[in-house]
C-alpha cells in the first residue's frame, strides 16, 4: 500500500481522525450538543455551516457487550457485509483494492425526499494501534472513511450530488479476566465505540430538512449496525 499515491494521505488522515477520537472521548464538556440518547448510545453535534450548508459535526459514544472492536471493525470495513446494516445505501461498490486494509468505494445512498439524491467516493482504511493506556491489553481498531477525488468519477456529472465525507469508528476492547483463569468467554468482552463524522451534503439541501434527516437516521444507523454485529458473532469464536 505504501506505493500507491494515496498512501501519505490515508495514513495522515487516519492518524489525525484517530487523534480526533481520543480526544473527543475525553472532551465531554465543550460545545458537544447531545441530541440523542438511547440505553449506552449517547449522540452529540455541534450545529455548524459552511457557505450556507449544513456540516454539523457529529460524535457518537456506544458501549456494547459481548463483541470485541476487531470484529466491529471488521463488519464496518467489509464490503460483503455493507448493506446488510447500511439502510440508507442503494449500491455499493469496491472501485480499487488498494490494500488489504484499504478499499476506495463508490456509493449511492437512497434519495431523501425533497432533496436530490447523493453518492460519495471515498477510500476506507482499517488499522489497529496499541491502546497507550494499556500496553498489554487489547489494541485500538479503527476505520477512517475519507472522500476523495478520482478524475474518472467526475463529481455531479450524473444523477446524483456527490457528498463529501469523513467518518472515524474507533473501538477500544475491555477484558474482564475471568475467575482462576478460565477461557474468556463474550460475556467477558466490552467494546467502547466512538463513531465521528462531518459530512458535507454537497449541492445546497434546506438545513432543517437536513438535521431532521440526521437527527433521525445516525441514531437508528449506529444502533442497527452494532445490533447486527453483536447477532453475527454471538455463536462463532472470538476475533480479538
Ligand atoms: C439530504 C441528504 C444528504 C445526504 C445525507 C447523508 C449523508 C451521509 C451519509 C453517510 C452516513 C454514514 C456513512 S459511513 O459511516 O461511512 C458508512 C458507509 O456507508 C457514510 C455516509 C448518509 C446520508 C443519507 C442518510 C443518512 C444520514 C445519516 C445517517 C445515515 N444515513
Amino acid at each position: 500500500a505504501s506505493a500507491h499515491h494515496l498512501w501519505p494521505e490515508i495514513d495522515r488522515v487516519t492518524m489525525e481522525q484517530m487523534h480526533y477520537a481520543r480526544m473527543s472521548v475525553e472532551d465531554s464538556g465543550g460545545v458537544w450538543q447531545l441530541f440523542a440518547e438511547e440505553g449506552e448510545m449517547k449522540m452529540y453535534r455541534r450545529e455548524e455551516e459552511v457557505g450556507g450548508m449544513v456540516i454539523d459535526p457529529l460524535r457518537a459514544c456506544h458501549v456494547v457487550k459481548g463483541v470485541t472492536g476487531h470484529e466491529v471493525c471488521e463488519y464496518f470495513f467489509n464490503p460483503q457485509y455493507r448493506l446488510e446494516w447500511e439502510a440508507t445505501v442503494e449500491t455499493t461498490t469496491v472501485l480499487e483494492k488498494i490494500a488489504d486494509d484499504i478499499l476506495l468505494f463508490l456509493q449511492v445512498h437512497k434519495r431523501i425526499w425533497p432533496a436530490s439524491q447523493r453518492d460519495a467516493v471515498f477510500w476506507s482504511h482499517m488499522r489497529h494501534v496499541p491502546d497507550d493506556k494499556d500496553q498489554d491489553g487489547p489494541p485500538i481498531w479503527v476505520v477512517v472513511n475519507n472522500s476523495v477525488d478520482i478524475p474518472d468519477l467526475p463529481a455531479n456529472t450524473g444523477k446524483c450530488v456527490r457528498l463529501l465525507l469523513t467518518v472515524c469508528l474507533m473501538c477500544q476492547t475491555f477484558i474482564d479476566p475471568p475467575k482462576d483463569g478460565a477461557k474468556v468467554t463474550r460475556n467477558d468482552l466490552t467494546c467502547k465505540i466512538t463513531y465521528c463524522s462531518v459530512v458535507n451534503p454537497g449541492g445546497w439541501a434546506p438545513p432543517a430538512v437536513l438535521r431532521a434527516v440526521y437527527k433521525r437516521e445516525y441514531p437508528k444507523f449506529l444502533k442497527r449496525f452494532t445490533n447486527y454485529v453483536i447477532d453475527q458473532c454471538q455463536d462463532k469464536p472470538i476475533l480479538f
